[in-house]
């Protein structure tokens, strides 16, 4: 059974006014004589006024109250017995999270094991360390003498013993300190990477026992590194809580950073600025930390984000400098001309938005992924864009949504520009609200459908006329019910998408782009992570929408589908638009050997 059969048109894909033929090439807009102004940000900037303000009346209280004490301060920041604290201070707490780390990563892959019993020790564990304040549990350790005189090395419940040491010889103050910082630290430690294995996606788990990789291949190599997106935040924290909680061995009267400023001001009763001494090295501690932890963030971030947060340099530099704001760069090349408009191509529906992308280009660590491309899409017309792996289709579709933003170019959507409002002849740079408002017009169906999972498949498609349409969520939710009827998954509204088929998850990824009737919907090789089974149940779908007059740019290599249903056929080649037309022409009769080369492989 066709389960795509789509029920009658009662749910709006709005009918649209007609729109006009396109505009000649003379007559379109000449966007390059228009002047750019950035956006702004009123409140920002008011709130980083009143920020400035209030931290120079603070600084100038600080500085100015003699009472701190500063002369006394500068002549002790740098004595010798405070940086051997100092010292001591850094290496409890490289020690603590180094070897806390370590037993924590042990302790959470025995919470997250097969074995009942690993499972159990390591509850228990956790739950004995997080309940004894760190303060008891140095002071134990340091007694430890008293309960126990030797620690022996040797054959439990036999009198084989190798060696034996004096308990309070052997356990310093400086040795208990670390012990019962690792044993604290460990504790916490193995929670929040167990939080962070729990957040790893179950398919990855699934994907390397597929592969046959061996448990602590599985642990250390695919899940632990995913995992540290969300470990690493909160384990800088925990460390951060660490560099100050050595400060707790002050029991054990080691003299590190604070017990010594103690020592210190008990003998000159200079207490404030021996303590402002304290407070100075804790922060340049944290500041180091914090430097560490957005570098290595940004290392796990790789393959997570599509594009990189900058470095420290980067940012800083970014702070310096203006903006970078879109521009349209030379006349584009002959290749790269708007495609010609065959007759045919003028859609007998065209009620969707017409999209006009006009000298785009975008480069991607300076390799250019777009170059000077243009492209005008009448309203409810159907182009498919064509093109080898890597030659900037999906990059192209996404500028369209302004997911992506270009370098060079503009691009249009029914006369509007993408990320910028026209007042005469000036340019306003849109802020990130009005962005994603006019994105609403702009539906996106992704290659990977990217459902929320923990969303039922009504609500992933009721979601956004709620938050973005105000609908109200009994409206939203009888509109999600109608378009799910459409794409043939009523009976599905309750179910979680982890629960559905490749091509039923693709049908709800429609239904919920079109839950916001836009104009113009952009399919991102919407059928290529499907089963051949499944494809032709998401191309109908897709056929249905096009008859009903929406804007469909489509990236697929189903060139039979493309025959068929396209009014218009892009193919791009290393980021230029290399050939265009009518599907008979471009798929029967291409022009460029590229193409020709291309449709010989794919066919
Ligand atoms: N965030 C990014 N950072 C760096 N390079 C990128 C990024 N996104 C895309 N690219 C590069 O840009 C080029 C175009 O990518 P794009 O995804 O647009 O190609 P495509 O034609 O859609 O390919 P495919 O059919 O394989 O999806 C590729 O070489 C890709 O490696």
């Amino acid at each position: 059974m066709n389960t795509t059969t789509l029920a009658p048109p009662n749910v709006a894909i709005e009918q649209a006014p007609a729109a006009p033929a396109p505009a000649p090439a003379s007559r379109r807009r000449d966007y390059a004589s228009l002047r750019i102004v950035p956006a702004r940000y009123p409140a920002r900037t008011v709130g980083t006024i009143i920020s400035l303000v209030l931290m120079g009346a603070v600084l100038n209280s600080v500085l100015g109250n003699p009472r701190w004490g500063w002369p006394v301060f500068a002549e002790w920041f740098f004595a010798e017995p405070v940086l051997v604290g100092l010292g001591r201070t850094l290496v409890l707490t490289a020690l603590g999270a180094a070897l806390g780390f370590t037993l924590g990563t042990g302790l959470a892959l025995a919470r997250v094991s097969r074995s009942p019993l690993l499972r159990a020790l390591a509850w228990t564990f956790v739950w004995i360390f997080r309940s004894i304040p760190l303060i008891v549990l140095l002071l134990i350790l340091n007694n430890l003498g008293y309960l126990y005189e030797t620690v022996w090395l040797g054959v439990p419940f036999t009198n084989i013993t190798w060696a034996e040491w004096s308990t309070t010889q052997l356990v310093t103050p400086f040795l208990a300190a670390v012990i019962g910082l690792t044993l604290n630290q460990a504790a916490y430690s193995s929670e929040i990477i167990r939080g962070g294995i729990l957040s790893v996606d179950q398919g990855q788990h699934e994907a390397a026992a597929a592969l046959g990789l061996p448990r602590r291949h599985q642990a250390f190599r695919i899940v632990l590194p995913q995992a540290m997106r969300s470990i690493l935040p909160s384990a800088f924290n925990d460390i951060i809580g660490l560099a100050k909680g050595t400060s707790n061995a002050y029991i054990l009267a080691l003299p590190e950073l604070f017990y010594t400023i103690q020592i210190i001001y008990r003998r000159n009763l200079e207490v404030i600025p021996l303590l402002m001494v304290a407070t100075v090295w804790y922060l340049i501690i944290l500041s180091v930390l914090s430097i560490i932890q957005a570098q290595v963030e940004r290392h796990y971030a790789r393959g997570a984000l599509r594009q990189l947060p900058p470095t420290l340099l980067g940012r800083a530099w970014a702070w310096l400098r203006p903006a970078p704001v879109p521009s349209v760069d030379a006349a584009p090349a002959a290749a790269d001309e708007p495609p010609a408009r065959a007759a045919a191509w003028t859609h007998s529906h065209s009620r969707g938005g017409q999209v006009e992308v006009q000298a785009v280009s975008k480069s991607y660590n300076g390799v250019r992924v777009l170059n000077h491309v243009s492209l005008h899409v009448p309203s409810g017309s159907v182009t498919v864009i064509l093109g080898q792996s890597g030659s900037g289709k999906s990059t192209l579709l996404r500028s369209i949504n302004h997911l992506e933003r270009v370098d060079s170019g503009f691009i249009a959507i029914d006369g509007e520009l993408v990320g910028y409002r026209q007042e005469g002849d000036t340019l306003y740079e849109l802020k990130e609200k009005d962005i994603l408002s006019r994105r609403a017009d702009v539906g996106m169906v992704f290659q990977n459908f990217n459902l929320f999972p923990h969303l039922s498949v009504l609500d992933n498609v009721a979601e956004a006329p709620v938050s973005v349409r105000g609908l109200p969520r009994a409206e939203a939710q009888a509109l999600a019910r109608e378009l799910l009827a459409r794409v043939g998954l009523a009976h599905k509204a309750d179910a979680f998408p982890r629960q559905l088929s490749g091509g039923q998850q693709q049908r709800v990824a429609i239904a919920r782009a079109l839950a916001l009737k836009p104009k113009v919907l952009l399919f991102d090789e919407p059928t290529s992570a499907l089963d051949p089974e499944l494809v032709n149940e998401v191309l109908d779908v897709i056929k249905e929408l096009a008859r009903t007059g929406t804007t469909l740019l489509i990236v697929t290599h189903e060139i039979g589908f493309a025959r068929e249903v396209a009014d218009h056929v892009v193919f791009m080649d290393q980021g230029r638009i290399i050939e265009s037309g009518h599907p008979d022409k471009v798929l029967q009769q291409p022009d460029q050997p590229r193409l020709r080369e291309f449709l010989a492989k794919v066919l």
